[in-house]
């Protein structure tokens, strides 16, 4: 086995160790088997039982509630790493069930939402004693209010980065020079060991590594220059997601229903 590529697995039994050692992080990753193959991530803090969703699913809300309450969780913030073209965000759904609640989005993206956000900008949740830390990395190129967000050796990328792909560039302002720079500077800086976390896979595929799509990325992997991602990006020929229409101006609106 080529080691380099073997990291730790970030859960034991779905509470990772390591952030803090007393405490940890609770950890699910959730998957919307509806159509839009979508993961929505749980963060959790054992102690004060704080959490947040990121990218939930208007669809899947009660499920993401129920997991909330098994847990005992309390969430704080519905984030979402873009204005997304193929589903409705949850984030105006948890609003109305979930007092207190706030939706989470970059500025840049257009969207309403109790938060906005930009690159640099820390969003933290938990106790006092183990303050979860959640820095935002702006990573435009799929759209242009993308971000991700890093958590310690995880990070959430959306749809900059995919597991051996990327967001398509072909709409919502999409720029393919702009996509290959964010990756390269905001993501494959990122330790090797960071375990990329995204908002979609299509191939069943559930976690990869920085140090993975550095060498196997078939678009933008380190081998490829931004000239052959281009051209890349400019022939992939995908048909629009089916509910774009009725998505992109739910979720400028944070995915409520005036
Ligand atoms: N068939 C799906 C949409 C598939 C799609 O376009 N996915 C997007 C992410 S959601 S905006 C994408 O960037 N895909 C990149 C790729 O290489 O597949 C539907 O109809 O919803
Ligand atoms: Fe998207």
């Amino acid at each position: 086995m080529d080691l380099k590529f073997f990291s730790k697995p970030p859960l034991a039994d779905f509470v990772r160790e390591g952030l803090r050692p007393d405490a940890g992080l609770i950890f699910r990753q959730l998957f919307d088997t509806s159509g839009s193959s979508t993961y929505t991530y749980l963060l959790g803090d054992p102690v004060s039982k704080e959490a947040v969703l990121i990218d939930p699913l208007k669809e899947m809300v009660d499920r993401d509630l129920a997991v909330v309450n098994d847990l005992g969780l309390k969430l704080k913030y519905a984030i979402n790493t873009h204005c997304h073209a193929d589903h409705i965000t949850g984030s105006g759904d948890l609003k109305a069930k979930v007092t207190g609640l706030q939706s989470v989005i970059a500025e840049s993206s257009g969207a309403r939402a109790d938060v906005h956000i930009k690159h640099g900008d820390v969003i933290s949740f938990g106790a006092d004693s183990n303050v979860i830390n959640l820095e935002v990395r702006a990573t435009p190129g799929h759209t242009d209010g993308c971000v991700s967000y890093v958590c310690d050796n995880m990070v959430f990328t959306g749809d900059a980065l995919l597991i051996r792909g990327c967001g398509r560039t072909d709409f919502q302002g999409g720029s393919s020079e702009k996509l290959y720079d964010s990756v390269r500077t905001q993501l494959f800086e990122l330790p090797d060991e960071t375990l990329v976390y995204p908002a979609h896979d299509y191939k069943g595929r559930m976690v990869s590594t920085i140090g993975e799509e550095k060498e196997l990325n078939p678009r933008l992997g380190l081998k490829k220059t931004k000239e052959e991602f281009v051209e890349i990006m400019s022939n992939l020929n995908l048909a629009y997601p089916k509910k774009i229409d009725e998505s992109l101006p739910a979720n400028l609106k944070c995915g409520i229903d005036d």
